[in-house]
């Protein structure tokens, strides 16, 4: 085993059975080690094309050393994958390569992957085992952690899923100097979530000594992806199934997956975490509406977002109208009986899920930021 640190947060408190998220540099060289007591000695690795071009050799050398034989199976890359038609072509693919119900799978790649290929690994049979290896900073903080899994319909973002937690999360910081700026920035919109969410001083330290994660500095990636898995997994550990505190994990999302669904998944104009960085600051902007948060608090997140190179405006993401994203926000999967339902904040570090929006007031409010 490699003798650099790790950090290991463990996950559990729920219903689902406990796992490891395993932070550190020159993983994906042991990965092998780390993934075969859990196999019988094969294992399919899913990955994209991109990631399996990059990185696949070193998983699948390092598994092969460990004693387990291994193939890969690549989708295309983006969002577009996220589809039943994919998932159908992936589930052929698991089947010919004959898997059976004790095999395990490893997603290596973004969330889009690790959706997909968790999905996959949640219906094969009724259910296999699967580790994720996240290859993007978003899926390191974020998407590996938690078993949502989902793909898309043209309907909305992550209409057909399970939750299916993975059995191990293995997050090498190394394989993200491989990542192009704009998915680093992606994934840090994430990582500065959680601090909106419920951690302040980590918001004051990303939009300050630590904000060289956004172009890549390897120290402050570490430090961010460690406190957004120890920030998620609290969470999850609570509410694995999003029947209330969850649904703070989903800041920034409202408003973000309207506009996703209204720019359309196939050739994804703006990346997921771009789209929660614009989401989050409508959400404090419609919160300082509301009188709930104070407008410098606003300034303060408008101004991190926009330093990190995230758009901060509706018109940064294309032309909408206000009908066409409220009736995106009323079809999310938070929304009871037709009723809005937002994250929004009193103030950061301190955001709460508010049932009862006003549509005609978030109307207006969405006209005011740009929506015809
Ligand atoms: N399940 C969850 O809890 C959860 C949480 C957050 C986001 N998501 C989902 O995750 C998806 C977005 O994930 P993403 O941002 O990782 O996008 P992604 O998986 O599409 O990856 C982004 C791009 O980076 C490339 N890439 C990945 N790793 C690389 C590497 N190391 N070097 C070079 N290129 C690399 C990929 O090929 C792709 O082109 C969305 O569908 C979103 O809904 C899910
Ligand atoms: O893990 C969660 O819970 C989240 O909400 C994390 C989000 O960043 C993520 O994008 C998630 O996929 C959104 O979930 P959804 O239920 O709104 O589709
Ligand atoms: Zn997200």
């Amino acid at each position: 085993m490699t003798d650099l640190p790790v950090t290991v947060v463990p996950v559990g408190g729920g219903a689902f059975a406990p796992y490891d998220v395993v932070v550190g540099r020159g993983l994906l060289a042991t990965a092998g080690q780390r993934i075969a007591p859990l196999t019988r000695g094969r294992t399919v690795v899913i990955s994209d094309e991109t990631v399996a071009a990059i990185h696949g050799p070193a998983l699948s050398a390092s598994l092969t050393a460990a004693g387990v034989a291994n193939q890969i199976i690549a989708v295309p890359a983006g969002e577009g994958s996220k589809s039943f038609a994919e998932l159908e072509r992936l589930m052929d693919r698991l089947l010919e390569a004959g898997l059976d119900r004790k095999d395990v799978v490893v997603a290596l790649g973004g969330g889009v992957v690790g959706d997909l290929a968790g999905l996959a690994a949640a219906l094969y049979m009724r259910g296999i085992d699967f580790v994720q290896v996240p290859t993007t900073l978003l899926a390191q903080v974020d998407s590996s952690v938690g078993g949502k899994t989902a793909i898309d319909t043209p309907r909305g973002k992550n209409l057909v899923g399970a939750f299916h937690q993975p059995r191990l999360v293995l997050a090498d910081i190394d394989v993200l100097a491989t990542l192009p700026p704009v998915q680093l920035r992606s994934g840090w919109a994430e990582v500065l979530k959680h601090g909106l969410i419920c951690d302040a001083a980590f918001f004051d330290w990303l939009s300050g000594d630590g904000a060289g994660g956004a172009t890549g500095d390897p120290a402050a990636l570490e430090r961010a992806v460690v406190r957004s898995v120890e920030i998620k997994t609290g969470i999850v550990g609570e509410d694995e199934k999003e029947a209330g505190r969850r649904a703070l994990l989903n800041l920034g999302h409202t408003f973000g997956h309207a506009v996703e669904a209204e720019l359309g998944f196939e050739e994804a104009a703006l990346a997921h975490g771009e789209a929660v960085a614009l989401g989050c600051v409508l959400a404090f902007q419609y919160s300082a509406r509301l009188g709930l948060c104070d407008p410098e608090e606003v300034e303060t997140v408008d101004a991190a977002i926009a330093a990190a190179g995230l758009p901060t405006r509706l018109k940064q993401a294309g032309d909408f109208t206000a009908d066409a994203l409220i009736a995106r926000m009323a079809g999310d999967k938070k929304a009871e009986g037709g009723r809005l339902t937002l994250v929004i904040a009193r103030a950061i570090g301190d955001a709460f899920v508010e049932k009862t929006v006003d549509a005609a007031d978030l109307k207006a409010f969405l006209q005011e930021q740009g929506a015809a």
